[in-house]
């Protein structure tokens, strides 16, 4: 079985969790998987709320009705890809650039689906290279000081998030307290987000295997 096939089988799992409701949908391409899903059930919710441009164009595609996230208050599920969970469900995200939508998304809801495909699943974060969103002029004086903590960062050139901002791929970096290295790289002048999900782990993790889609719900 490949990799997207993996990713499918997981996205397909995620629909044991939709109950009903505005729920909040993130992006990449196991989310794409997702929200085909969620069409073939989606009048069992009343909308979602997206993380980015490009799963809302292909929301509203299938006739789900997207909403702005002030417009609906806390939300009680999201739903969303990594690019690496360790056993903690602590994450690295952002490889398609959504970071800082899906922060904004996963802290206003209230459980946190995590779903992807088993390899995925690390030791240690930070193989992927991390990705940090940067006001645009910031981009050298935060690159510098990513140096200082170990890693090396590389523009990611010609790519603008949503908001209009830069994103820093910063190889070379060993994750090994998430939460400190969140709070440290969120303070720098300039950041708007960095892409690990540490504060704000996932709650449930579904990872697709040759073996079918496997859930661990810490409840
Ligand atoms: O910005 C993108 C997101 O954080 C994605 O959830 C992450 O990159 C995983 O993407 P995919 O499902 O395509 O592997």
């Amino acid at each position: 079985m490949n990799q997207d096939a993996m990713k499918k089988q997981a996205a397909e799992a995620a629909l044991n969790y939709v109950e009903g409701g505005v729920i909040g949908v993130g992006t990449g391409s196991t989310v794409n998987h997702f929200i085909d899903a969620l069409a073939t059930v989606k009048s069992r919710i009343e909308g979602a709320v997206s993380s980015s441009e490009a799963s809302s164009v292909r929301l509203a595609a299938h006739g789900i009705p997207v909403f702005d996230l002030n417009a609906v208050g806390a939300l009680s599920l999201y739903v969303d890809g990594a690019d690496e969970t360790n056993a903690q469900f602590q994450l690295i995200k952002g490889g398609g650039g959504a970071l800082t939508r899906e922060k904004i998304v996963a802290a206003a809801s209230q459980k946190f689906v995590c779903i992807g495909d088993e390899t995925k699943l690390v030791k240690v974060l930070g193989a992927f290279p991390l990705p940090v969103e940067v006001i645009p002029m910031a981009r050298s004086y935060v690159a510098r000081e990513l140096v200082k903590l170990g890693g090396t960062p590389i523009w990611r050139e010609g790519f603008v998030t949503d908001n209009g901002n830069v994103i820093l791929d910063v190889r070379h970096l060993e994750i090994t307290d998430p939460i400190q290295m969140e709070q440290q790289i969120n303070n720098l002048a300039g950041v708007v987000t960095v892409g690990i999900f540490a504060l704000r782990p996932a709650d449930v993790l579904i990872l697709g295997t040759p073996d079918g889609a496997k859930t661990v719900d810490k409840g």
